[in-house]
């Protein structure tokens, strides 16, 4: 599957990582880095911090303590730019049909338009005109993994990405993160389950130690 165009290099490098939501600390001394074409599992049980610590990548929680570094990036760029968070919440606009939902994301992130294309990919494409309200749990999780492929960014957060998916949507989004690492891309996911991915990612333990 050759979905996207060669993207821009990037590395992240997480140092000291440190998070806390309400009165716990969820986690220390992390460290982790990735560079184009690399994928990372992050593992851990329930309320480990895996949600969160995606949040903090996404800039969108404030570490305790630690840095967060994107290289290759442009310091002029709004923060955020060249990644995509696809969270538990499908971010899908409920009386929009399933072809505007995919069309405003395009508009918002900067995108390439081919939302037919993203459509038929995600297995959509018989149904452009359905209002994304009526979509079932499987198809509001493929919708909502088509704004991957309607604003091409390199770095990729993804939350329990095949969470809903039947076996075929399980393997559809083995083939997305191939060739999204394939492009150059890179990939972390939060899962309590295996990903179909072709190379073996590399696996985070998130949690306290004790
Ligand atoms: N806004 C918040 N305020 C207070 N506590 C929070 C907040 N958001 C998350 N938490 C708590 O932080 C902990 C970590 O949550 P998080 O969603 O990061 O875990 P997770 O590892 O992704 O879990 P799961 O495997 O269940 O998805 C949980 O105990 C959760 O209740």
């Amino acid at each position: 599957m050759n979905l996207t165009p060669p993207l821009p290099a990037r590395t992240l490098t997480v140092s000291g990582l440190a998070c806390r939501r309400g009165e716990r600390l969820l986690f220390t001394g992390l460290n982790v880095s990735l560079s184009a074409g690399e994928a990372l599992l992050l593992r851990g049980p329930n309320g480990a911090g895996k949600t969160t610590l995606l949040h903090a990548l996404a800039g969108i929680v404030t570490p305790e303590a630690g840095t967060i570094t994107i290289e290759g990036r442009d310091p002029e760029a709004r923060p955020g730019t060249d990644l995509h968070l696809i969270g538990h919440l499908p971010g899908i606009k409920a009386r929009l049909t399933v072809q505007e939902n995919l069309a405003f994301w395009a508009a918002i992130n900067g995108g390439n338009g081919a939302v037919e294309a993203a459509l038929e990919t995600v297995g959509l494409g018989a149904i452009p005109r359905l209002q994304a309200g009526h979509l079932s749990a499987g198809q509001t999780r493929r919708l909502a993994l088509g704004r991957l492929l309607v604003s091409p960014r390199p770095i990729w957060l993804l939350d329990e990405p095949t969470a809903a998916l039947d076996t075929a949507g399980e393997a559809l989004v083995g083939r997305l993160i191939d060739a999204h690492l394939d492009a150059g891309g890179m990939m972390i996911a939060a899962t309590h389950h295996d990903l179909a991915l072709s190379r073996p990612p590399r696996t985070l333990a998130v949690g306290k130690a004790d």
